[in-house]
Formats: C-alpha cells, sequence, structure tokens
C-alpha cells in the first residue's frame, strides 16, 4: 500500500508524458571530466540516491513543492498565466459535460425517429461547436505557453545558481552531481512540461468526478457503486503487478545513461584512443555497459507485460460494464438509449479519473526519477549557496604590491593531501616568479588557491583585482575570432585595428584572413581546429589587449618551440614592461631566462623562495629540465 500511496502522492492524475525513460538515460558526463576515469558499471550515474533506495513520496512531494513553487510566488504573470489554464480547465471540463447531454439527447431522437428534436439537437451541436472549439485549442495554448514560460523561468534559474561564483567547478570536482548539462537543459525542461499536464489533468479530474459522478449516481446509483468497486480493485491489482516497475525503471535508466557516457568517453578522447590503438577495450568496455542496460531494460518489460495483462483486460472490460449495468433498467423500459451511452461515456470518465495507478503507472514512476535528479541538482546548487563564504582573496597592503600570502598552507579539496605549508609571498609590479617543482608537487595547486577555486587550509590570500590566470589547458569560447580575442575583455570596447595588431604580436594575423569577408567575424571550432601552441599564442594575444596587473601562467608557453616562447615572455615585456608582474609554472630551464625569482617545490611542504641569478640561468641551460 505504501507503494500506492506513493505513487498516488506524486500526483493524482497523468496523461501524455512527455519525461520518458530514454530522456533521462540521456547522459553524458561533464565534458571537463570526460577524461577522468569512471568506476565501471556505476550505477550512481543518474540518480542521486543510490540503487534501489527511492526517495519516499513524502521527501518527493518536498521536493516537488521547493522546485515548481517559486516560480509562481516570484512572477505575477505566471500567477496570471496559470489562473488562464485553470479558468480553461473548467471550461473544458464544461465543454465535456454540455457533449455528454447533447449525445445522450441526440441518441434518444434517433431512436425515438423524432425528427423535429433531432434538428433541434443538430443546431445546439453547432451552437456547442462554435463555443467547444475556442476553448479546446486556446486551453491547449495556454497551457504550452505556461509549461515554456516555466521551463525558461527554471533553467534561468538554475543557469544563474550554477554560473555564480563559479558553482560550475564545484559541482564538477567537489560534487557527486553527474550530467549538469543535461539537468539544467533537458531535465529542467521536462520537470515543467510534466508537472503542468500531472496538475492539469489533476484538476480536470476532480472536476470531472464530481460532475460525471453525479451524473452517474442520478441514472442509476448502483452504477456509482460499481465504478468506485471496479476502479479499486484495478489500482490495487495493478500497484501489486507493478509492484517492481520503479524500481526497476531507475535501475535501467541509470544504466543506460552509464552506456552512453561509455560512447561519450569514446567520442571526446576519439584523437588518443585512435593514437593509442584503444578502440578494442572501448569496445569491449561500451558493450558491457550495454549488456547491462538491456538486461536491466528486459526486466522492466517483463514487469510490463505482467501489468498489462491487468490493465488491458481492465480496459476491454470497461466497455461492457456499464452497459451491462444499465441494460436491465433499458429492456424493462424506465431509460431510454441516450441515457445508456451517457452512462457509459460518463463512466469512462470517472474511470480515468480513479485509475491513474492503472493507466499511468509507470510515467509516474519515471516522473519521481527525474524529480529526484532535478531536486539533487538544485540541492547542491543552493547548499553551496548557504555554506560558508567562498574563499574570496583580500586586497594587497599597498599599490604596488599585486600579490601577498600569509603563512599561506595549501591542500587537496579532499583534505588527503598536504602540499604547502607556510608559504610568506610578496610580488611587486614588475617582478616575476616562476615556480618549479616536480610533477605533482603541487605547482597547480598553489595557483588554484591563489585563483580561489580551491579553500586554503589556512593562511590568507592578497590579490589585486586585474589579475589574469591562463590555465595549462588553453581555453577557446564559442564564437567569432573576435570573441576569443576579448575573452578576458567582455566590457571595454577594442577597436578592431587593436585586435588585429595584438594578433600580429603572437603571429596569428593570418586568421583574420580565413575569412576575407568575415574577418575577426569568422566563427570556428577554435579548440579542436588551432593547434595547442596557436592557442597558448592566442591566450598572449589576450594579455596584452587585457592589460592586467598580473599575470598567471600554469605552463602557458609548454607547447611552444622555445624561441617562440622568449618572443611570447618578451611581448609581455616590452608592451606590458614594470607595470604587470607574472607568476609562471614550468619545468623548462629557459624559463629562469624570463623571471628573476625563483620558488621551488622540492617534495617537502615547505617552499623555498630565492632570487634566479646569471649563474642559475647558465647552469640551468646545461640541463633539460629544472
Ligand atoms: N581535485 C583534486 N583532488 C584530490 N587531489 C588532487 C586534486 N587535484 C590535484 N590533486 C593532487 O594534488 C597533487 C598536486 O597536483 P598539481 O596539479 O598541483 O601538481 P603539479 O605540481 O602542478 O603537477 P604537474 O607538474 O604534473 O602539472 C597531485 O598529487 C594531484 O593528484
Amino acid at each position: 500500500m505504501g507503494r500506492v500511496l506513493q505513487v498516488v502522492a506524486c500526483c493524482a492524475i497523468g496523461e501524455a508524458l512527455v519525461w520518458h525513460a530514454p530522456l533521462l538515460g540521456r547522459g553524458t558526463r561533464g565534458i571537463a571530466r570526460v577524461g577522468a576515469s569512471s568506476s565501471s558499471g556505476d550505477d550512481a550515474m543518474v540518480s542521486s540516491s543510490p540503487e534501489g533506495e527511492r526517495p519516499s513520496a513524502r521527501v518527493l512531494l518536498g521536493k516537488f513543492y521547493e522546485l515548481a513553487v517559486p516560480y509562481f510566488k516570484e512572477t505575477s504573470e505566471a500567477r496570471w498565466l496559470l489562473a488562464r489554464v485553470v479558468g480553461l480547465t473548467l471550461l473544458q471540463s464544461g465543454v465535456s459535460v454540455v457533449f455528454s447531454y447533447l449525445s445522450r439527447d441526440f441518441y434518444n431522437a434517433l431512436s425515438a425517429k423524432d425528427v423535429a428534436s433531432f434538428r433541434d439537437i443538430l443546431l445546439k451541436f453547432c451552437g456547442a461547436l462554435a463555443a467547444g472549439v475556442p476553448v479546446t485549442v486556446l486551453y491547449r495554448f495556454e497551457r504550452e505557453t505556461l509549461a515554456l514560460r516555466w521551463r525558461n523561468w527554471l533553467t534561468r534559474d538554475l543557469l544563474g545558481k550554477y554560473c555564480v561564483d563559479r558553482k560550475f567547478y564545484e559541482v564538477e570536482y567537489n560534487s557527486t552531481i553527474d550530467n549538469p548539462d543535461q539537468r539544467i537543459s533537458e531535465d529542467a525542461a521536462a520537470f515543467a512540461a510534466v508537472s503542468l499536464s500531472f496538475g492539469i489533468t489533476a484538476l480536470t479530474s476532480i472536476v470531472d468526478l464530481a460532475s460525471f459522478s453525479t451524473i452517474l449516481y442520478s441514472i442509476y446509483p448502483p452504477l456509482f457503486g460499481a465504478i468506485v468497486v471496479y476502479a479499486t480493485l484495478g489500482s490495487v491489482l495493478t500497484a501489486y503487478v507493478g509492484r517492481e516497475l520503479p524500481d526497476r525503471n531507475f535501475r535501467a535508466l541509470r544504466r543506460e545513461a552509464d552506456f552512453r557516457y561509455a560512447l561519450v568517453r569514446l567520442r571526446e578522447n576519439a584523437e588518443a584512443v585512435a593514437f593509442y590503438d584503444g578502440a578494442v577495450p572501448e569496445r569491449r568496455r561500451a558493450q558491457d555497459r550495454l549488456d547491462r542496460a538491456v538486461d536491466a531494460q528486459a526486466d522492466v518489460i517483463r514487469t510490463q507485460r505482467n501489468v498489462e495483462f491487468v490493465t488491458v483486460a481492465y480496459r476491454f472490460l470497461v466497455q461492457v460494464l456499464p452497459v451491462a449495468v444499465v441494460a436491465p433498467l433499458y429492456f424493462a423500459g424506465e431509460v431510454e438509449l441516450g441515457v445508456v451511452t451517457q452512462s457509459s461515456s460518463s463512466f469512462n470518465h470517472v474511470l480515468s479519473d480513479l485509475s491513474a495507478i492503472v493507466t499511468q503507472y509507470e510515467a509516474i514512476a519515471a516522473f519521481g526519477a527525474g524529480l529526484d535528479r532535478l531536486a539533487a541538482f538544485a540541492d547542491t546548487l543552493q547548499r553551496d549557496d548557504d555554506d560558508e563564504e567562498e574563499p574570496a582573496a583580500g586586497k594587497p597592503s599597498s599599490p604596488d604590491v599585486v600579490l601577498e600570502t600569509r603563512s599561506l598552507a595549501v591542500q587537496t579539496p579532499d583534505g588527503t593531501k598536504a602540499l604547502v605549508d607556510d608559504l610568506d609571498l610578496e610580488l611587486r609590479l614588475g617582478q616575476r616568479l616562476l615556480i618549479t617543482g616536480a610533477s605533482g608537487a603541487g605547482k597547480s595547486s598553489v595557483l588554484r588557491t591563489l585563483a580561489s577555486l580551491w579553500r586554503p587550509k589556512s593562511g590568507d590570500v592578497s590579490l589585486v583585482d586585474r589579475a589574469v590566470f591562463l590555465p595549462q589547458k588553453p581555453y577557446c569560447s564559442l564564437g567569432s575570432l573576435r570573441d576569443q580575442l576579448l575573452l578576458l575583455n567582455t566590457d571595454d570596447p577594442i577597436d578592431d585595428d587593436h585586435l588585429l595588431h595584438a594578433l600580429e604580436l603572437v603571429g596569428l594575423r593570418a586568421l583574420a584572413a580565413i575569412d576575407p569577408v568575415q574577418g575577426l567575424g569568422v566563427t570556428k571550432d577554435w579548440a579542436s581546429m588551432l593547434s595547442l601552441g596557436e592557442q597558448q599564442r592566442l591566450a598572449f594575444a589576450r594579455l596584452v589587449l587585457n592589460q592586467p596587473k598580473l599575470a598567471v601562467l600554469d605552463e602557458a608557453t609548454s607547447a611552444l618551440d622555445l624561441d617562440t616562447e622568449r618572443r611570447m615572455y618578451d611581448l609581455l615585456k616590452t608592451k606590458l614592461g614594470d607595470d604587470l608582474a607574472v607568476v609562471s609554472v614550468g619545468h623548462r630551464p629557459s624559463l629562469l631566462q624570463h623571471h628573476d625569482l625563483r620558488l621551488r617545490l622540492d617534495g617537502t611542504t615547505t617552499p623555498q623562495l630565492e632570487p634566479i641569478t646569471d649563474a642559475d640561468r647558465r647552469a640551468a641551460a646545461q640541463t633539460s629540465i629544472i
């Protein structure tokens, strides 16, 4: 019975549902995580709950409330639209009742061969059509408009929370949430459409139930009793036969997402897999996951078959049951033929209102799964909001200081690895600091902490406002060549001559000539078209255009030849000179030429800060790595 209540609590009645299993299974892990390892057959990818552990009806209802209500609380337009939809829903039910009576009179006139009444009813029928058609059309239009606006609001709300304070980074690296992209786009849209569908059908059902029950009762009270017994029996029997269905549905969704993720990994890493000749293990892995998904789906369809034995018999029986109950009255001449047909159509109406579990068992279970996913995502965004303050850096104590750390201790976000202890650093305009150390020593982690991506274990970081970080992996946004150059200058207008000059300085002027008509407006998939070195040079062009006070470069020249590396650092020197401080991370000895201070992470947690001398530079020139 708990399962029955759970399903009923999700919503009273459902009709055509769009939130289907395939939709939920359409999963990709976040692109940034594609290179990361995924646990084999990890079923915890789709839902926030572990396999087999679905939230209770009460929890689901709470989640539904939290997701659904804010839109209607916050915008008066939403309330008006909802009011219109509710009004049209009631009118729509009224239209059904009117047609039920017209149909009764129609058949009565027909069986009595009463031509005058028949004509009269045909006229009434045309009048009812004139009123009923606009109601039906507008009902659907307003309802879809509301679903669209609700989706828009919900998606914007999630997107806003996701993009604020680098939440996308938190979600990607510090949470168990998979596929945030899918949740923001597809799950939010499905939530709005399905919730509305459920809400409206629930309302329609209540109104229908009241009006058609009255009709049934007025025709013949035992008919009303028959329907209550029939619907109750049907619902209980279906819930019992299909009791495994929600869990099996959940499992099938997870495994489908697992399978899709294996394919996405292959697509995203196509070049690396081709170089490694790794298609065979990738295929084996994908096939394993496909097998698991197919097994889970086979379980689902077996259970569905059993449920269908009940539901199909139920639907067939209802064709004759009301007529069979009223037939004795008709044979006894106590009611006319129209009453028999009206009782049949009213019976069908009431039955569909009472038969939520029978008709929508699978759909409601799928809705619960989707709701759980979306709510878990919203919770994560909200939880981070309620957490302690973001680890924002303070401001340096003096105008020519661009970066200061006081007793800074750095550790990995999970707290398992202490990387740096007690770092005191003061960097002034014009100074150039190189951070060196073995792979895995914590160089990038120090930069992440300086950029406030990671919370310091202890100590403070102060940073000028105009600081720019270039990550190890170059980044190109979607958009034109101009957009790539202005990535750091989204607010300042910069004319095309300056942009072209910056391209010239980094040896990429030819990019503006790819399309002579569009010039800087040319749009390509820059990340896959440009070589790694070209993307790194593009990043230097951005620096020149942005003119920051502090540039933090994480192996930003690793893909460049030594000559180009020198030209890039010289460019910063000639263009920005003493108005810029630089912090670089790198392994190459050549980098010593471009820096005057060195922070050595030598495997202990105590970093060594030292000036770089000419002797160091000469000695380093004899080695291949520093
Ligand atoms: N999000 C994370 N969670 C847990 N450990 C992490 C995380 N990110 C990095 N680490 C670990 O922290 C250590 C330092 O990583 P970091 O990227 O700072 O090294 P690095 O010195 O920059 O190395 P490389 O020169 O190879 O780029 C590594 O052992 C790494 O595995």
